[in-house]
């Protein structure tokens, strides 16, 4: 078993990573379903949440049956990193996550996200102050470092342990990578090897399959396992995964059907939660990672996003399941 303070997981736990305008509750709630252990929301800003700006606090919302989830905020500012505890507390998840990894410019130059890897010194303390200000188990997420030549990554994990941080999920690449070349997890199984080290270790990077999943936990001897892309459009992923590590065994190509169904009840929750305008409009960015792979979707992608009204949007589910009630997956 896992621990992360008091919330038990099981031995491997697989986690949905945060993913901005992915990891939405409707999507996170699909994942659960079907596998994964621990979800985290998007990225949340706390100068965001601090202005009250209204598409940073919905990002706060969570669904009872998703728990255990943990929110992701960032920043760089002590004061303001302090007050978003307090507020984000008031939706009561079971974690409050650090991105100390978010590489892109207009993070990073605020000294936010991958940032704060160039000041190690505040990353501890601002992990130190948070983890005082609330009852909360604090985790952090990070890469390897700002850029090769800087990886200090061992000794990081540790700082962050010792001012107490529950659990380091670590991407395998430094900043300066951003997402280009493969993932290194040699560092963040140093990291796991370190004697001192006791908090659960999570790799994050490149896990495509069931294989690399057990990769990760077989010859890296992680604590668990972290997974992004893997997952957009396809939920399922956690069920493979788990499915291959019990039997040895890959599951068949998920069905349209099922696909069809996943979308359904994606639009549906989306609805129930904001609204049909919102819900219609927050769900679109996911049809074609659900329906990835069939030849000439673009028609009825088109009639999916440009409409305003959820009936339209089912009408076009049905014409799929309709006509390409004959297509196989791979
Ligand atoms: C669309 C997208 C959005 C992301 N948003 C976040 C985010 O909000 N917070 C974060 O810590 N990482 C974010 N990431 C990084 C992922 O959590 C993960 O570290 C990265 O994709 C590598 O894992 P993977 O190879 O399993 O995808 C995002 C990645 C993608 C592809």
């Amino acid at each position: 078993m896992i621990k992360i303070g008091n919330i038990e997981l099981p031995d491997f736990p697989l986690l949905l990573a945060p993913m901005e305008d992915v990891s939405d509750p409707p999507f996170r709630a699909l994942c659960k379903e079907q596998g994964a252990d621990l979800v985290y929301t998007e990225f949340v800003s706390s100068e965001g949440l601090i202005r009250n700006a209204a598409k940073s606090v919905m990002k706060l919302d969570i669904y009872e049956k998703e728990r255990p989830v943990g929110i992701q905020i960032f920043g760089a500012n002590l004061d303001s990193m302090l007050q978003t505890i307090d507020i984000v507390e008031k939706s009561n998840p079971d974690i409050i996550d650090i991105n100390f990894g978010c590489p892109v410019k207009k993070v990073v130059s605020k000294g936010a996200g991958a940032g704060i890897l160039k000041d190690i010194c505040l990353m501890e303390q601002l992990t130190a102050e948070m983890v005082k200000r609330t009852n909360l188990p604090v985790t952090v997420k990070t890469r390897l470092g700002w850029d090769h030549d800087s990886i200090k990554i061992v000794e990081v994990a540790e700082r962050l342990q010792d001012v107490g941080c529950k659990a380091i999920a670590i991407h395998g690449r430094t900043r300066a990578q951003m997402y280009k070349g493969e993932a290194d997890w040699k560092p963040i199984a140093e990291v796991k090897n370190n004697p001192r080290m006791h908090i659960p270790v999570f790799g994050n990077g490149d896990v495509d399959s069931p294989e690399k999943a057990m990769l990760m936990r077989d010859s890296y001897g992680l604590d668990g396992c972290m997974i992004g892309r893997a997952t957009i459009g396809n939920p399922w992923f956690f069920k493979q995964v788990k499915h291959f590590f019990e039997t040895g065994e890959h599951l068949p190509p998920v069905s349209l059907a099922e696909r069809v169904e996943a979308a359904r009840r994606h639009l549906q929750m989306a609805i129930d939660w904001k609204g049909e305008k919102l819900g219609v409009f927050e769900t679109r960015r996911h049809y074609t990672n659900y329906f990835k792979g069939i030849p000439h979707f673009k028609e009825y992608r088109m009639k999916m996003v440009t409409s305003d009204y959820a009936k339209d949007v089912f009408a076009a589910f049905d014409e799929v399941e309709d006509k390409f009630s004959d297509f196989q997956f791979a």
